[in-house]
């Protein structure tokens, strides 16, 4: 039930006034990018594309952001999507006609387009959810431990195929990860499926008993350009993450990325298709949602 031109009627030029905001956030702010797109994925999944990521909890309530693998989201995904949402509602027509789901959803494309990946019609018309528990992420989100299996499993839930997994898997083509987060195969034995040089590498980057805080990019070779070298590290034992470099060990999925690995216009036809379908997730239309005046409030 959404559609582009969701807004056509009600705020015409929402689209333009979202590209806006993020572009002026993103040079600003380079790392936007990953923490924007991380952001709907992490929304998506839990009670759906409806930005109850977003809410910050209150009173008795522990809202999803305060669940642990939540916290990690870099708080810049949340400031883009709050800027551009004040961006929206400057002008007198548009004020509190726009939910934060949808301008999460404009804002991940956008942010994806601004750092050289595929550009794509962003489909509209998602309410915002009236609940935001953290126990609702119980299950829901893979960890970077995940099997083939437990990734497929987790996708299938939302109604994405292990190929839409794997598409969406190059979102790690931008972005950083703490070395908590992988430095499980690099320890005193470097996980087999790892590059050597690149494993002493990390090992450079992430000493033992470093600070928690240290991240490094998930992708080595073109960390800020959301492209298909994602796959061409993964052939390489270049995936950061166990739950990337699987993608390539496991001969079950492999083919998807040699295939997009060898051609660029495929993933992005692929990638396209597959965040097109994780917008889709869980969407919220009449009495289950509404138009929220504050992203980060329950109304
Ligand atoms: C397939 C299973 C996935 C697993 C196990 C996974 C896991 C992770 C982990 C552990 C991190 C590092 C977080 C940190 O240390 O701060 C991360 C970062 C990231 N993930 Fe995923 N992820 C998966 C799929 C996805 C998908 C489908 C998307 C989006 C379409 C995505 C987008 C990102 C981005 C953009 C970052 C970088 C965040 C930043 O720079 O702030 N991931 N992911
Ligand atoms: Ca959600």
């Amino acid at each position: 039930q959404l559609t582009q031109n969701y807004y056509a009627n009600i705020c015409p030029n929402v689209e333009s006034i979202v590209r806006a905001a993020v572009t002026k956030k993103f040079l600003e702010t380079p790392i936007t990018v990953g923490a924007t797109v991380r952001l709907f994925f992490h929304d998506c999944f839990v009670q759906g594309c409806d930005a109850s990521v977003m809410v910050a909890s209150s009173g008795n309530n522990t809202a999803e952001k305060d669940h642990a693998i939540n916290l990690s989201l870099a708080g810049d995904g949340f400031d883009t999507v709050i800027r551009a949402r004040a961006a929206v509602d400057a002008v007198p027509q548009c004020t509190n006609k726009v939910s934060c789901a949808d301008i999460l959803a404009m804002a991940t494309r956008d942010v994806i387009a601004l750092s050289g990946g595929p550009s794509y019609a962003v489909e509209l018309g998602r309410l915002d959810g009236l609940r935001s528990s953290a126990t609702d992420v119980n299950g829901m989100l893979p960890g970077p431990d995940s099997s083939l299996d437990q990734l497929t499993n987790m996708f299938a839930v939302n109604g994405l195929s292990m190929s839409d997994m794997i598409a969406l898997s190059a979102a790690h083509t931008i972005g950083f990860a703490h070395c908590t987060t992988f430095s499980n195969r690099i320890g005193s034995t470097v996980d087999p499926t790892m590059d050597p040089t690149y494993a002493s590498q990390l090992q450079g980057a992430c000493p033992a008993n470093a600070n928690p805080n240290l991240a490094v990019g998930l992708d080595p070779v073109s960390p800020r350009t959301f492209d298909n070298q994602y796959y061409k590290n993964l052939q390489q034992g270049m995936g950061l993450l166990k739950s990337d470099q699987v993608l390539f060990t496991d001969t079950r999925s492999r083919p998807f990325v040699n295939a997009w690995a060898r051609s660029e216009a495929g993933f992005q036809r692929a990638f396209v298709a597959a965040i097109t379908k994780l917008g889709r997730v869980g969407v919220k239309t009449g009495a289950t949602g509404n138009i929220r005046q504050n992203c980060a409030v329950l109304s």
